[in-house]
């Protein structure tokens, strides 16, 4: 007979990790003594009681502690699926299910309902607080019904049974799939569906055929067929356990180093378990470059880390093939930089991770080009000052500091005539040629000023670099380019990033979010050189982050705007969704801000007092102004010290709360985050010149302050409050 295994599921990971540390010691001991036979007379099993599911057996680790242990029919894999206290763990597996769906061949773990679960509060899969309904109740008729309701009834209406079994939903569950009349319908039931079902319903529920949702979940074969297996032997585990779907949530556990690494960051579970569609994008063959699109918390980061090693492990892996992963902010290059060394063996010698400015510099500096200083704030508003004065002015002056950075150094432009052909697409403002003619008077004007006082900005060294790259035709060491948060990459910075390297397979992939775009202006990849035509585009759709009450308060806060996708297409997050559910953010809007920081402070107080760590409490303002100059002060007089973050210091900081911008926050996250002063002028924060824009130019502002209340409110991992004085923002609902 074959040798048995043992696989360890996501769920089990996340019960381990709950445990108190000299716990989790004698849970390892036990996992190598089960690893080692879990036929061995030693391992006592109980078939518990009033399990649903026939295989469930509970195993005693210690006297308090039970694994739960799926019993394989052919003795082939014993699935290691939970552990906790003996009746938590119990409680746990009792309504669950685990079994090879017989048509997709994928390993499922789902719990029967007969409606779209309860209106309120965690799902089956968020652990021991979840709460399941009662499994033979109808739910559907008392929930409370939020999301839009679909004219003629049912969300499905439009498929077939046969359908929907074909993308995984179980017989079981087939009632209440059909029952879904709303989004919040589906949401409540998507924590009780195996992931695979789910992922295809939300598609399905957000309109796309049945058709379309086997592309969207790359699930077709070449020939056009749903990629199912022909037999599926449903009692095969170890046969299941090798599709991708099924690798979602399982790891046969075959690598002792692997095995310790899993136990000892028990949290980092994007280590191991990838979603298919991350895993497909991260060992892609590509005939060129390709591009990757997600919402906040899709685990875009993660695809772009493990793609980093596959690259430089199994395809550039030649002696000095260097491969590099590059970054918009500094601070998520270094995040980055510390978990891929913690990710990968040797082959990260030869992975440099770098935020673009740096490989800027460094392609100069190694040319032996002397780099002017960057013009700190103060020393731009100097040279914006003279130059404003030299000329008469016909527009306000953020126009021309925005036509600065959003045309002339977005484009590259370093003449008149190159001014007078830039596109000024989303500019707002008409320019006449003879109205360019003025404008260009002052921004020649600063780049004088610039220059008198022997200064540069960031954009500048970006041109520099690729300039220098050009000129000599030489490479700049890459063999392929990795890039980050692309959403803020200007024109100037695609062009660099393809200068980097030539053109050819597997050359550039690049992840962003356009819904994140709070930087940068709207480039198109393919006008720099960059083509992703075809397969070599695609999306993540479950976010890992935030819970999805918190997802759907921050995409309603972008009010449905119409999004480019990096290129010349648009996105959107249709048929995204999260893993995890929990309660609606909460919105106070108080007379004044006095009662606001009181209901903060108090909230703070309460949060350390239930066991949250400060420093897993965010709170965000939105401007650098309003964090210093109200909110700290105000905090620190009610007795609670805060730290700001700042660039690059995010890992030093002390275990106090945080404090920051919504800038500053962009590719961070935390337990429970506040947003405060979230109230009519700030946001939309009304800048100085926010009643002078013409409406085209308002819009396209409000545009951008709704983006940025996205970025700040998907940083949030459990808990989000919205809190503001005053007049309530447009951008918000009423609580
Ligand atoms: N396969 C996975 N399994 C478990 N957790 C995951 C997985 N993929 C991502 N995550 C987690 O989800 C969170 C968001 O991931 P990541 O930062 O990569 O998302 P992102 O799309 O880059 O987000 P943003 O655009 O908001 O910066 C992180 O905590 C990450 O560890």
């Amino acid at each position: 007979m074959h040798e048995v295994q043992v696989a360890m599921s996501a769920d089990f990971l996340r019960g381990f990790s709950r445990l108190a540390k000299q716990q989790q010691r004698g849970v390892r001991a036990w996992i190598d003594k089960f690893r080692a036979d879990p036929r061995a007379a030693s391992i006592s099993y109980k078939k518990p009681k009033g399990m649903r599911d026939p295989k469930v057996r509970s195993v005693r680790i210690t006297q308090k502690y039970r694994a739960i242990v799926i019993h394989p029919p052919k003795e082939d894999v014993y699935l290691l699926v939970w552990v906790d206290n003996h009746d938590e763990a119990l409680d746990w597996a009792r309504n669950k299910v685990f079994e090879v769906n017989r048509f997709t061949g994928t390993f499922q773990v789902y719990e029967p309902v007969e409606g779209p679960g309860p209106s309120s509060g965690p799902g089956p899969s968020s652990g021991p607080e979840a709460s399941a309904p009662p499994p033979s109740e109808s739910v559907v008729g008392r929930v409370d019904l939020t999301g839009p309701k679909i004219a003629d009834g049912f969300l499905l209406a439009g498929h077939q049974d046969e359908d929907l079994l074909l993308f995984g939903v179980p017989e079981p569950l087939l009632p209440a799939v059909r029952a879904l009349r709303t989004e919040g319908d589906l949401d409540r039931l998507a924590p009780f569906l195996p992931d695979e079902a789910a992922d295809a319903v939300y598609l399905l529920a957000a309109g796309y055929s049945a058709e379309q949702t086997l592309d969207e979940l790359d699930r077709r074969t070449d020939q056009g067929q749903p990629d199912l297996p022909a037999k599926v032997d449903v009692e095969d585990f170890a046969e299941s356990l090798t599709r991708d779907e099924s690798r979602r949530a399982f790891k046969l556990l075959e690598d002792d180093a692997e095995l310790a690494a899993m136990l000892a960051a028990p949290l980092e579970q994007w280590r191991v378990f990838l979603h298919p569609s991350q895993a497909k994008l991260v060992t892609m063959r590509s005939k060129g470059s390709a591009r990757v699109l997600g919402g906040a918390g899709t685990g875009k980061t993660v695809v772009a880390m493990h793609r980093a090693r596959h690259l430089a492990r199994d395809v550039f892996n030649a002696p000095g093939e260097r491969v590099l992963l590059t970054t918009f902010t500094s601070n998520l290059a270094k995040d980055i930089r510390e978990n891929l060394r913690r990710m990968c063996g040797t082959e990260f010698e030869r992975i440099d991770v770098k935020h673009l400015q740096e490989v800027a510099r460094e392609v100069l500096a190694a040319r032996g080009v002397k780099l002017e200083h960057t013009a700190t704030t103060k020393q731009s508003a100097t040279a914006w000052k003279r130059a404003l004065a030299a000329h008469a002015l016909e527009f306000s002056e953020v126009f021309y500091k925005q036509e600065w950075s959003h045309v002339v150094q977005a484009q590259d432009v370093t003449c008149e005539a190159e001014y007078l052909r830039a596109r000024r697409a989303g500019r707002g403002k008409r320019l006449s040629r003879r109205q360019r003619g003025e404008v260009w008077k002052i921004l020649a004007e600063y780049r004088q000023q610039l220059d008198l006082a022997g200064l540069s900005e960031h954009a500048d060294v970006i041109r520099e670099a690729r300039f220098a790259l050009a000129d000599e035709s030489v490479s700049s060491g890459y063999a392929t380019v990795i890039a980050d948060e692309v959403q803020d990459f200007r024109t100037a910075d695609l062009s660099f990033l393809r200068a980097l390297v030539p053109p050819g397979p597997n050359d550039i992939f690049v992840v962003g979010d356009p819904h994140q775009r709070i930087y940068g202006h709207k480039a198109s990849l393919g006008r720099c050189g960059i083509s992703i035509r075809g397969r070599r585009s695609r999306k993540l759709r479950i976010n890992y982050r935030t819970t999805q009450q918190i997802r759907n308060w921050a995409v309603a806060a972008l009010a449905k705007l119409d999004i480019d996708d990096l290129d010349e297409g648009s996105d959107n997050l249709a048929g995204e969704r999260s893993l995890r559910t929990g309660h609606a953010p909460d919105v106070h809007l108080f007379d004044g801000i006095e009662d606001e920081v009181q209901h903060l402070a108090g909230l703070i107080e309460a949060w350390t007092a239930e066991g949250v760590q400060p420093s897993e409490i965010c709170v965000v303002a939105r401007t650098k102004y309003l964090v210093n100059d109200s909110y700290i002060p105000a905090l620190a007089a009610r007795g609670v010290t805060t730290t700001q973050i700042q660039t690059d210091s995010t890992d030093k900081l002390p275990n106090v709360v945080r404090i920051a911008n919504m800038h500053r926050v962009k590719g961070l996250e935390f337990a429970r985050v506040v947003l405060v002063g979230i109230h009519a002028g700030n946001m939309p924060y009304e800048d100085a010149a926010y009643r002078t824009r013409d409406p085209k130019a308002k819009a396209l502002y409000d545009e951008g302050e709704r983006k940025l209340l996205y970025v700040a409110a998907t940083r949030a991992r459990d808990v989000l409050v919205v809190t503001g004085s005053g007049r309530a923002s447009a951008f918000v609902a009423a609580p």
